[in-house]
């Protein structure tokens, strides 16, 4: 078992594509403790998504590595569940049958037949999707496919969730209910979270940290921003609150002036 502030052990990633000698991320070096919610955020092309699927074991890194509770990541696997912007269920399995096959995929070891029909119907009601359970993605809305897609992805029992821009897709008014029902299933099950996103806003109301990344390529950690605010928190709230308006304030910044700071970027 490791340090809670090493769960997710992020060593001097580097990464380049193809022959290409100029990495998009150079040297990442990011500690993700048990239970946090961490966000990186960055400019479009830096290399956020990139950052993700090297810590979901989709591509290799060019440098470093990655440590997830004292296990090296070799490739994808179920300890590390994706959400991605579009959602990715089988178009032709209901909603319980794509939560079940993720289920029975990764848990038909740990639990019997009934136990996982158990399960997978809980994983449905968590995220308010039990009365949808008999219909196909088709006949859903773009909110409900990511909540099956995120009932699906904790249906695994992940070490870790990784979330790539999981709300990006949708209107305000859905992304706003379902950031709010992400913090609760957060505050409830204590769930480790990377999660990138565009949205300063949503960067802050989720996180423990952001981190910032420069603008690529050779991108890197520019900043790094504690998010004091107490939880439960409350969107309303929090809009007035001066310790939420300063934090975004200071996200802001960094996005137009600092994230090519020199030494940084040039590096
Ligand atoms: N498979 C690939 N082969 C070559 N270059 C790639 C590949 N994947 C990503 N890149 C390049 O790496 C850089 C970072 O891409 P990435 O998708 O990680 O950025 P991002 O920060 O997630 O962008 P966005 O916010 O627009 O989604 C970009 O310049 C992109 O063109």
């Amino acid at each position: 078992m490791n340090n809670r502030a090493d769960f997710l052990d992020i060593s001097q990633v580097t990464v380049a594509f193809g022959r290409s000698r100029v990495p998009v991320l150079n040297g990442i070096e990011l500690k993700i403790a048990r239970g946090e919610y961490v966000s990186v955020i960055g400019h479009s092309g830096c290399g956020k998504s990139t950052l993700l699927n090297v810590v979901a074991g989709l591509l290799p890194a060019s440098g470093g590595g990655v440590v997830l509770d004292g296990k090296e990541v070799d490739g994808p696997g179920p300890d590390r569940a994706v959400v991605f912007q579009n959602h990715s269920l089988l178009p032709w399995l209901t909603c319980y049958e794509n939560v079940k096959l993720a289920v029975d995929q990764t848990l038909s070891r740990a639990m019997g037949r009934a136990e996982r029909h158990a399960w997978t119907l809980e994983n449905l009601a968590l995220v308010r999707m039990a009365q949808a359970k008999d219909k196909r993605p088709g006949e859903i809305s773009g909110g409900m496919k990511q909540r099956i897609g995120i009932a699906r992805a904790l249906a695994m029992k992940p070490k870790v969730l990784l979330l790539d821009e999981p709300f990006g897709a949708l209107d305000a008014l859905t992304r706003a209910h379902l950031q709010d029902q992400v913090m609760q299933i957060h505050a409830g099950l204590g769930t480790t979270v990377m999660m990138i996103t565009h949205d300063v806003d949503e960067a802050v109301l989720l996180s423990d940290r952001i981190v910032m990344l420069t603008n690529g390529p050779n991108a890197r950690i520019g900043e790094i921003l504690e998010v004091d605010l107490p939880r439960p928190r409350d969107r309303l709230a929090l809009a007035a609150d001066p310790r939420f308006v300063a934090a975004r304030a200071s996200v802001l910044e960094f996005l137009h002036h600092r994230h090519t700071a020199p030494g940084l970027a040039a590096a």
